[in-house]
Parts: C-alpha cells; sequence; structure tokens
C-alpha cells in the first residue's frame, strides 16, 4: 500500500469506489489502488526554462496524464501559464510586473492556453473542462459547493479539469495569489489522494539550490516545523510565482487535511507515471492523519478573514474540550468578515489555537464582545443561537 493510499471515505460524504489497478514495473507493488491527483504545474516546468510554452513538455505532461488515467487514476490539473502565452501572443511585450498587467496578458492567455491543452487532450482521446476560481470560491460555502459539484462531475465522467486562477477578477484582496496554495485548495476540494507539485527544482533543498550549489534533497518531511519554513528561499524562478515558499504553504495545507504532498522536478520523463507508481521522488510531506470531516476540510482550506481573541476561559475550553467559543469569551474581534466566514482563534499569549466558521459578522461579533448569550437578541435584534463559533465548526489546531 503506498504511503498516502487511504481506504475509506469519511462518514457522510459520498464514498469514491476506485478499483485496484495495475501499475508500471519497477514500482514498489504490482497493484495500488487508484488514487484522485491533483497535478500542479507551475510556469517553470511549462515553459522549460525558455520564454515561452514548451509545447514538447506538454505533449509529455498530457501523454503522462493520459497514461495514468488508463490505469483508472483519477487526474485534476491546476497550470499557470496564462501569463506567459499572453505575453508570446503579444511579441514578448517588456515586462511589468503590476497587477493590471499580469491581469492583462492572462486575459489574453487563458484562452490560448486550454486551446494548446485541449489540441493536446484530444490526441490522447481526454476531453476536458476549464476551471477558473479566486479565492471566494473556497470561502462562501455555497460557491465552495458548487465548485465540488463541477469537480465531481468531471472526474466520473471522465473529463479532465483544468484549473487555473480567474486572474482578471482576482483582485488583490481576494487572490488565492499563487497556483501552488490554489492546488492545495483544490486538492482538499476534492479530496485528493495526492497532490503533486511539478517544478524546475528536484525537490525541497536544505537552501535555494540556485544560491547554494552545495544544498541537498530532502526525500521526506514529516512535519511543516519552523526549520521547514526557513529552507525556503525567495520568489523563485524569473516567471514563476511564489518559489519554494509557496509549496510548503500548499503542502502545510494539504497534509494538515489529509492529502499527502510531493514536490517533484517537472523535466523527470514520467515523473507523474512514476510518482503515481510509487516511485520515491522529490520530496514527499507525509499527511497528518486522517482525512478530516469535510466541513472541518473545508474551515482549514479558507482563507481566514478575521482573528478572534480569546481570555484564558474560553482558550481552555477550545483547546483542552474542543468546546464551542460563546461571546462572553471574546475580548476582540479583529477584521471584517460575514457570518459564515472563517476566523482564527487567538489564545492570549498570541498563538492561534483553532479556526473555525463565526456564527455572526465581525460588526455584530463586535457588539457581542465580552457579553453573556442571552443578551444577544436585545443587543442585535435577532439571534443565530448563544454561540459565535459552535465546536461543530471549528477545528483545533
Ligand atoms: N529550499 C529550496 N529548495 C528548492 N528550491 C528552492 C528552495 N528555495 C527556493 N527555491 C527556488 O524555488 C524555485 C521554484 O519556484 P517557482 O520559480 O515559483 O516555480 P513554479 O513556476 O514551478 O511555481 C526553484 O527554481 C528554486 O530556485
Ligand atoms: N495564474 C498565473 C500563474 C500564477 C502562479 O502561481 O504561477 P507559478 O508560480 O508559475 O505556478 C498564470 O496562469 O500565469
Amino acid at each position: 500500500m503506498l504511503p498516502w493510499a487511504r481506504s475509506a471515505s469519511p462518514p457522510g460524504e459520498s464514498a469514491r469506489v476506485l478499483a485496484p489497478v495495475k501499475v508500471v514495473s519497477g514500482s514498489h507493488s504490482d497493484y495500488t489502488p487508484a488514487m484522485r491527483v491533483v497535478l500542479k504545474l507551475g510556469t517553470s516546468v511549462l515553459t522549460a526554462g525558455t520564454d515561452r510554452l514548451h509545447r514538447p513538455r506538454l505533449v509529455d505532461l498530457m501523454r503522462a496524464v493520459a497514461a495514468v488515467r488508463a490505469q483508472g487514476h483519477e487526474v485534476a490539473l491546476v497550470t499557470s501559464g496564462a501569463v506567459t502565452a499572453g505575453w508570446e501572443a503579444l511579441g514578448f511585450p517588456p515586462r511589468e510586473r503590476t497587477l493590471a498587467e499580469k491581469q492583462f496578458l492572462s486575459a489574453v492567455g487563458q484562452g490560448r492556453l486550454m486551446h494548446i491543452y485541449e489540441s493536446l487532450a484530444e490526441l490522447y482521446g481526454l476531453r476536458t473542462a476549464q476551471l477558473l476560481l479566486t479565492a471566494d470560491d473556497f470561502r462562501e460555502r455555497t460557491r465552495y459547493l458548487n465548485a465540488r459539484t463541477t469537480f465531481e462531475n468531471c472526474l466520473r465522467r471522465g473529463v479532465l479539469p483544468i484549473v487555473n486562477e480567474n486572474d482578471t477578477v482576482a483582485l488583490e484582496e481576494v487572490k488565492v495569489g499563487d497556483n501552488d496554495t490554489l492546488s492545495a485548495f483544490v486538492a482538499n476540494l476534492v479530496e485528493a489522494d495526492l497532490l503533486l507539485i511539478l517544478t524546475d527544482a528536484p525537490g525541497l533543498y536544505t537552501a535555494d539550490p540556485r544560491v547554494e550549489p552545495g544544498a541537498t534533497l530532502i526525500p521526506e518531511v514529516a512535519r511543516v516545523t519552523p526549520e521547514i519554513w526557513a529552507l525556503a528561499g525567495g520568489a523563485g524562478s524569473a516567471r514563476g510565482t511564489g518559489g519554494m515558499h509557496t509549496k510548503i504553504q500548499a503542502a502545510e495545507i494539504a497534509t494538515r487535511a489529509g492529502t499527502p504532498v510531493v514536490i517533484a522536478p517537472g523535466d523527470v520523463p514520467d515523473v507523474l507515471v512514476r510518482v503515481v507508481g510509487g516511485e520515491q521522488l522529490g520530496t514527499r510531506f507525509l499527511a497528518h492523519g486522517s482525512r478530516l470531516e469535510a466541513r472541518k476540510r473545508w474551515i482549514l482550506a479558507e482563507v481566514a478573514s478575521g482573528r478572534l481573541a480569546l481570555d484564558e476561559g474560553a482558550a481552555r475550553a477550545v483547546r483542552e474540550r474542543g468546546g464551542s467559543l460563546l461571546p462572553a469569551g471574546i475580548r476582540q474581534v479583529e477584521g471584517n468578515f460575514a457570518r459564515g466566514h472563517t476566523v482564527r482563534l487567538i489564545a492570549p499569549g498570541g498563538e492561534e489555537i483553532a479556526r473555525g466558521l463565526s456564527r455572526y459578522s465581525a460588526a455584530d461579533l463586535r457588539q457581542l464582545v465580552g457579553r453573556h448569550s442571552r443578551e444577544i437578541e436585545g443587543l442585535l435584534g435577532y439571534t443565530y443561537g448563544p454561540e459565535a463559533v459552535h465546536r461543530d465548526d471549528l477545528v483545533r489546531l
């Protein structure tokens, strides 16, 4: 059994029944459970170190996707490359790094990028779907559920979902911001068995290998600790967005929700087939425990839009008993969020101890700070219940 293979779906979720499949020779075993894989392709991989989208590289990648699909695995693609495709289409104008310029280039390039994927997919008998997402799609429960249904339909009906951030409408404050993080959100959304992030480095190194030639590969990471964070260098390659930092962030998000992550080199032939077949390539981040219940998974995948500072008693109740948070235990409300949004619960020492869905908006909670729950209706004129964050909507960290 592969380290990331999981046999059961959590209660209350639709079980994804995938039959065991025969895998390529040379892997750990002849049979492996079918997996749902999210494959993230960064600009560095798609360009193969050049200025433009590297068609031969894209052909190889699509062939690999078709191969693992033929083995019975499911694949969702998270792809960058729209900005590069736009830049290429406009004849490589001088590069500006402004958000507006990137949005413009992305608008020019996204259709072209999809066109390339569609033509290649057709060669291998695959059908594709385009899903353009932003942070709001993971923050709003209804949008999240709609996106999940669309993914499910694609995967169940044999269509390859191709995802990118909807750059054109993604304002700075509502952007996921980079496709590494987006791929982790997608992995959580589809409850992936593996998130494979391909890039131009052979994996996570002890230091940025561009800067320190003596750096060595870290084959396995059990936990994303401060020491691991410290290994990420700067912003990455000339055209990439986040460097190793956003990849570690993605690994943390996905592994916390029970999905293992592999960061592997995009230039190794058949890397997708080999990693899915169980070969040790690049850096593997082990999943923490089992999958969380779907609602809790969603809470973790979300961008938290506010912070609630707790008093000692409330912090203890949340930390030790996983109890609900009542308005009486809140000392301060930071940020602006609507009812139903995710907030961080902060202990008096400043440590984030939990994340949860707020039953009240930030404006409402500011009126309720330190007050008894029976006062809620009198103060607001309505009530959504005695808890600020109900224990069922709370994930302890
Ligand atoms: N500790 C590290 N190990 C490996 N690569 C690192 C590390 N720190 C920084 N990097 C840089 O991250 C880059 C990959 O990130 P990025 O350019 O954003 O790629 P992508 O387009 O695939 O997202 C590598 O080329 C490398 O220079
Ligand atoms: N959405 C952008 C890519 C953003 C991004 O995160 O890029 P990368 O670091 O190369 O994965 C695009 O399609 O060009």
